[in-house]
C-alpha cells in the first residue's frame, strides 16, 4: 500500500513538532514521522533534565557556601538516589506534557518508523512508500563518539542519554569534552559529590570565543573542578570494571565530544543536496529550504545553534512553507542567544567576538569585572567579567560574550537591544535600578560609549526647574 500527503515530517522532536503545527494551520495531509519515541531530546535527554540535575548541585553548593555569610550548616550529605529519583521523575513529567501534546493530535497524521529516501518526494517506512508533495527534515543529533571507543569501553562508556535514567549517582566519572555539555555535567557531578575530572583535547573551556573571557573561563573553573586540557591523544582503556584514563581510574566515562547530525543511512546521498565547505547542509536560514526543490531542513541535524528556540523557530518556518511549497516565504530570524547553565554561567548575545573577527568588523569593546561589582559582592557571586562590542561608526551595540552573575538574565537583555539595533547611549538612557547585577552592565556600556569617541548627543534640561531651558540654551 502507498500513502500519500501534502507534507511528510521527519523526526518527532522539538523541530518536527513545530513544523507539524505550521504545517497543519494550511492542510490536513500532514504526517510526522518518528523513528524512536515521542517526548523530543530536550525533555527526555536534554534541557530540562540536564538542568534538574544542575539545580540540585546548586543546593548542596548553596550549603557549602552558606559559612561564608556566617551562616554554619553541615556539609551538605547528598542522597544520590533522591536526587536521581527527582530528576527522573520530573523529567517524565516534562516529558509527558509532550506526549500528551502528540496523542492529542489525528493518528493518522502520525507514523512510528524510521524514514529513507526512496527520491526527493517519495520516502520508505517500515516498508511502506510515502509520496509527499514536500519533505521536512527533522532528525536532530546524536552525540559523536570517537571511533573505537564503543568498542574498547563496552557500556562504561555513556552518553549524556544514559546519565538520566541513573538510579544512584556514581563514585567517579571521567567526562570528556569541554564544550557546554560537557562543563554543566561535569560540574554538577562534582558538587553533588561524585569525583570528576574533565578531560579537553583543546585549551578551551566552555563556548565563549573572546580570548581574554576564554582564559577567564580557564581559570575560575579550574578553580574548582579538577580539568585536564591540551591533551594531545586520549586513550581510554578499560581496566577491570574500571576506566582507566590520564592514569587516572573511573566508574565509567561520559563522552560529551560534540554530536553529530542524524543524516546518515537516510539516502540522502542520491539526492545531490548542496554543502558547505565543512560538509554541512547548504541551506536557507530564513526559508529552511536545502537546495531549490520541496525539501526542507529544520534543528539540530542542520549543525547551526544546536539550541531549543532555534529547532523550535526554524522548525515552524520549514513546516509553513513545506506546506506552502511552491510558494516560499523568507521570514525573519531572531538574534542569536546562547546561555551554558555552568556556575558562574556563560552567555553570547548577537554576534560573538569570534564572529565579528571573522567579518573583519571594526568594533570597539567595552568591559566589566564582576570582581567589585556591589550587588554580586552582596551576594558572593562576584567572579567573571562581561564584554559589550559597538560598531565603531554607529555606536550599534553588535553583540556580547560574558561569564558571570545572572548571565541567563544578562543574555537576554543584550540579544533583545541586539535584536533592536540599540545603540550604547541608548541602552544607557534606559533605567538602572539600584543596587543590581546590571548596574555592572552599565559600567561596560559607559566604558564603551567614552570609547566610542562618537559626537555628544544634545544635553536634556530639565523642564521644570532648568533655568537655562527658559533662557533657550
Ligand atoms: C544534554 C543536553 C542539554 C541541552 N540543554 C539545552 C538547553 O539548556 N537549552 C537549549 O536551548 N538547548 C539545549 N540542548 C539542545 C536542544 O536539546 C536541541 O537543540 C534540540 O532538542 C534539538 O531539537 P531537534 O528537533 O532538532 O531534535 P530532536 O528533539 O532530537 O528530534 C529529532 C527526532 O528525529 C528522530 N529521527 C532521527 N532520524 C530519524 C529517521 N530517519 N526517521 C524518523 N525519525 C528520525 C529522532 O528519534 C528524534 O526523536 C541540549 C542538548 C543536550 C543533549
Ligand atoms: N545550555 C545549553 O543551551 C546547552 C546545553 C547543552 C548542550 N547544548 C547544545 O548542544 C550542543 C552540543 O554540545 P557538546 O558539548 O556536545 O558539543 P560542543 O561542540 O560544545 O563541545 C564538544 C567538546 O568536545 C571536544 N571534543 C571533540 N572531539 C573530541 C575527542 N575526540 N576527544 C576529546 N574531546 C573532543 C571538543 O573540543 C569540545 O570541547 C552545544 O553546542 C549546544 O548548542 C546547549
Amino acid at each position: 500500500m502507498r500513502l500519500s500527503c501534502d507534507v511528510a515530517i521527519i523526526g518527532g522532536g522539538t523541530a518536527g513538532m513545530a513544523a507539524y503545527r505550521a504545517a497543519r494551520v494550511h492542510t490536513d495531509q500532514v504526517l510526522l514521522i518518528e523513528a524512536d519515541r515521542f517526548g523530543t531530546t530536550c525533555a527526555r535527554v536534554g534541557c530540562m533534565p540536564s538542568k534538574l540535575l544542575i539545580a540540585a548541585a546548586d543546593a548542596a553548593q548553596a550549603v557549602r557556601d552558606a559559612h561564608r555569610f556566617g551562616v554554619n550548616a553541615e556539609a551538605p550529605r547528598i542522597d544520590g538516589k533522591a536526587v536521581m529519583q527527582r530528576v527522573r521523575s520530573e523529567r517524565d513529567r516534562f516529558v509527558g506534557f509532550v506526549l500528551n501534546t502528540v496523542d492529542g493530535w489525528p493518528e493518522n497524521t502520525r507514523l512510528n518508523g524510521r524514514a529513507r529516501f526512496i527520491d526527493a518526494r517519495t520516502l520508505e517506512v517500515n516498508g511502506q512508500r510515502i509520496d509527499a508533495k514536500a519533505v521536512v527534515v527533522a532528525t536532530g543529533s546524536r552525540p559523536r563518539i570517537p571511533p573505537g571507543w564503543r568498542a574498547r569501553l563496552g557500556d562504561k562508556l555513556i552518553v549524556n542519554d544514559d546519565v538520566f535514567d541513573w538510579t544512584d549517582l556514581p563514585h567517579s566519572v571521567a567526562v570528556v569534552g569541554a564544550g557546554v555539555i560537557g562543563l554543566e555535567l561535569a560540574l554538577a557531578l562534582h558538587r553533588l559529590g561524585v569525583r570528576v575530572r574533565l578531560f579537553a583535547r583543546g585549551s578551551r573551556v566552555g563556548p565563549v570565543t573572546d580570548p581574554e573571557l576564554q582564559a577567564l573561563a580557564r581559570h575560575l573553573f579550574a578553580e574548582e573542578l579538577p580539568m585536564t586540557l591540551d591533551c594531545a591523544t586520549l586513550d581510554p582503556v578499560l581496566e577491570g570494571d574500571q576506566v582507566l584514563i590520564g592514569g587516572e581510574r573511573f566508574d565509567t566515562l561520559l563522552c560529551a565530544a560534540g554530536r553529530q547530525p542524524n543524516l546518515d543511512d537516510m539516502g540522502l546521498e542520491a539526492l545531490q543536496l548542496p554543502h558547505d565547505a565543512d560538509g554541512r547542509p547548504q541551506i536557507d536560514r530564513h526559508t529552511g529550504q536545502w537546495g531549490g526543490g520541496a525539501l526542507f531542513i529544520a534543528g539540530d541535524a542542520t549543525q547551526e545553534h544546536a539550541l531549543l528556540h532555534e529547532a523550535s523557530d526554524a522548525g515552524r518556518i520549514a513546516g509553513d512553507n513545506a506546506a506552502r511549497w511552491p510558494h516560499v516565504h523568507h521570514r525573519p530570524r531572531r538574534t542569536p542567544l546562547a546561555v551554558a547553565f555552568s556556575d558562574p554561567q556563560i552567555a553570547i548575545a548577537g554576534a560573538s567576538h569570534a564572529d565579528l573577527t571573522a567579518a573583519g568588523t571594526a568594533f570597539d569593546t567595552g568591559r566589566v569585572s564582576f570582581a567589585d561589582q556591589g550587588r554580586s559582592r552582596v551576594m558572593l557571586v562576584n567572579r567573571g567579567a562581561l564584554h559589550v562590542y559597538a560598531d565603531q561608526a554607529s555606536g550599534r551595540l553588535l553583540g556580547a560574550e560574558m561569564i558571570g552573575p545572572a548571565a541567563e538574565h544578562l543574555g537576554h537583555l543584550l540579544a533583545w537591544s541586539v535584536q533592536r539595533g540599540d545603540t550604547v547611549q541608548q541602552m544607557l538612557d534606559c533605567p538602572f535600578y539600584h543596587p543590581v547585577i546590571e548596574e555592572g552592565l552599565r559600567t561596560a556600556l559607559r566604558q564603551l560609549q567614552s570609547d566610542l569617541h562618537l559626537p555628544s548627543p544634545p544635553i536634556e534640561h530639565c523642564l521644570d526647574c532648568d533655568t537655562s531651558a527658559e533662557a533657550g540654551a
